[in-house]
This record gives C-alpha cells, sequence and structure tokens, in this order.
C-alpha cells in the first residue's frame, strides 16, 4: 500500500535527483581513475587483486532491498569499463565443452566493453595471451583427472609465461552457472587480494601418493586445498596443486621444498594466484527483496 504522505510524482524526482548524482559520481569516479592510469604507463590495465578487494568492500557495505548480485554486477560493469578508460583489452576464452557457459561467466567479469575472442582450443588461447599483455584469457578451471590440460604449459621460466590472475565468477552472478568455474591468465603479475590461494605445479620422479605429496608440501610449510597429476611421457608427475595464501617464487615456502632434499622432488613452478571468489552463502545472507532494513 502506498503511503498517504508519498506523492508518486515527488518520489519520481527523488528517484530522478539520485540518478543525476550517482552519474555525477561514475563521472567523478572515471576522471580519478584516469589519474590512477598515469601511474601504470603502458603496462596492462586490470588488477584483479584490487577489483576483488573493491567487491568485497560492496558486500560488507551492503543493506537494504537492492539485490547484492544486482549491486556486484554492476560493479563488475564499473570496473571493467574503467579499466577500458585505461587502455584497450580483450578477453580470448576456450569455447570447448563448456563454452556458451565460459562465454557468459567471461561476459559477466570483463563487461559489455570487452572484446571477447572466442578460440576453439585451449591452445589457442594460450598463444594470444602469449603474444600480447593485452590480452586476457579464460579457460575451465581444470578438473581432477584430465589427461591433458592447459596448465602444464604454464609449468615452465620466463617473463613471458602467462600467469593465473583470477577466478571466475568472482561474485558467483549468473544462477545456475555457479557450478562451472574459469581461472584468467594474463602476463600481468599476480597481486594479493589479501584472501587468496595460489597455483603451483610440483614435478616429481617417483611415485608418491597424493598423501605423501600433501604431507611433504607440509613440511615446507604449504596447505595443499586441492591436487592434479598428470603422468607425463617421461615418467615423472606433474602435480597441479592449489594452497593456501599468495605464495609465489620469492617465498620461504620454494626454500624450504628445495630445503627438503627429496629426491622424489624435482622443478617447483609458481603458475599464479586468484582472488577467492565471494560464495553464494557470503551473497545470499546479505538482505534482499522486499521490507525495511534495519
Ligand atoms: O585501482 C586501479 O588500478 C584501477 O585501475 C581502478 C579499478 C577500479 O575501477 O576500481 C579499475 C581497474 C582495475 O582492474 C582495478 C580497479
Amino acid at each position: 500500500m502506498a503511503d498517504e504522505k508519498d506523492n508518486l510524482d515527488d518520489l519520481r524526482q527523488q528517484v530522478d535527483d539520485v540518478d543525476a548524482r550517482l552519474q555525477k559520481l561514475l563521472m567523478e569516479r572515471a576522471s580519478i581513475v584516469e589519474r590512477i592510469a598515469g601511474h601504470k604507463g603502458k603496462g596492462p590495465v586490470t588488477r584483479p587483486g584490487r577489483e576483488a578487494q573493491v567487491l568485497r568492500r560492496i558486500v560488507e557495505r551492503h543493506s537494504g532491498s537492492f539485490p547484492l548480485r544486482g549491486m556486484l554486477r554492476i560493479w563488475r560493469e564499473i570496473i571493467s569499463s574503467s579499466s577500458l578508460i585505461q587502455g584497450h583489452f580483450d578477453v580470448a576464452y576456450f569455447c570447448g565443452d563448456v563454452g556458451p557457459i565460459l562465454r557468459s561467466i567471461t561476459r559477466d567479469h570483463y563487461g559489455t566493453l570487452a572484446g571477447l575472442i572466442p578460440c576453439g582450443s585451449a591452445a589457442q588461447v594460450l598463444q594470444h595471451v602469449s603474444e600480447s599483455p593485452h590480452v586476457i584469457g579464460v579457460l575451465p578451471f581444470p578438473q581432477l583427472e584430465e589427461q591433458d590440460s592447459w596448465w602444464q604449459a604454464l609449468a615452465r621460466s620466463g617473463s613471458d609465461v602467462p600467469k593465473i590472475i583470477a577466478r571466475l565468477p568472482f561474485g558467483s552472478m549468473a544462477s545456475g552457472e555457479d557450478k562451472v568455474e574459469a581461472l584468467a591468465i594474463s602476463r600481468v603479475k599476480p597481486e594479493a587480494s589479501g584472501e587468496d590461494t595460489s597455483f603451483l605445479v610440483v614435478e616429481t620422479h617417483e611415485q608418491i601418493s597424493r598423501s605423501g605429496l600433501r604431507d611433504l608440501l607440509q613440511k615446507a610449510g604449504l596447505e595443499v586445498l586441492s591436487l592434479r597429476s598428470y603422468l607425463e611421457s617421461g615418467g615423472s608427475t606433474l602435480s597441479l596443486l592449489e594452497v593456501e595464501g599468495f605464495v609465489t617464487e620469492a617465498d620461504k615456502a620454494f626454500d624450504a621444498l628445495n630445503a627438503l632434499e627429496d629426491s622424489r622432488i624435482g622443478q617447483c613452478w609458481f603458475l599464479g594466484a586468484a582472488a577467492v571468489p565471494l560464495t553464494a552463502n557470503a551473497i545470499e545472507k546479505k538482505p534482499a527483496g522486499k521490507g525495511k532494513q534495519k
């Protein structure tokens, strides 16, 4: 029931006023972003760690009836448009088995204006990203027992080797598609967001059980969250590990692994890191829908 004090025209006028203020604030935000761009030089413009911090703050502050998922979606558009103010970037995504879903996850995350490059294979995505610092790649999250997965191509050294920089969807936005996850790769250096997981590849020369490998890594101070293994033709095994925290080659855990001097362990590579996405729980616990909030 409408409140008798409220006059419809007045209320619409108030909405118009709020819209004008919002737009003015977004234009002000854009001019600040232009100044941020001046600090970045010619390098890549996106900073996934910072983006995660911005979105987490949106969740913390949120209250009232405006749906949080919608709010996050708006902010993804703001952030992506703000990246494009600073410089062009394209997103190459793998349109294999889960192609249509990966496309919509990519579009949700990188916004309406990002140029999307559909790729028929993960190798093509990797090639686009390797060739340009202005291309981000989106690839399916590695599955448990895949024999041929794209992450093996990142297990090498070199400054032009792409790194994992983000995990999508970050805001668990498109309902029904949440179960499909993807990883974004780029030549941007991964940056910590304060709540991250990292991806490492460890080579092992002899048969070693999953739990044995987990124990060894724990000795080096690494908390393994998940592990995927791949047997190479030469007989050694490559294992992709997702570990707790932001752990780069510069981390003491890498030295600790070498210091173990365990002959079963070979090389170890840092593949990148990603901000831990918002859980559906964190989003749903925020009120949405009709009714006044405290
Ligand atoms: O903080 C920055 O570096 C920005 O460029 C601003 C901003 C944003 O809109 O908040 C935009 C793009 C980056 O990926 C991260 C954040």
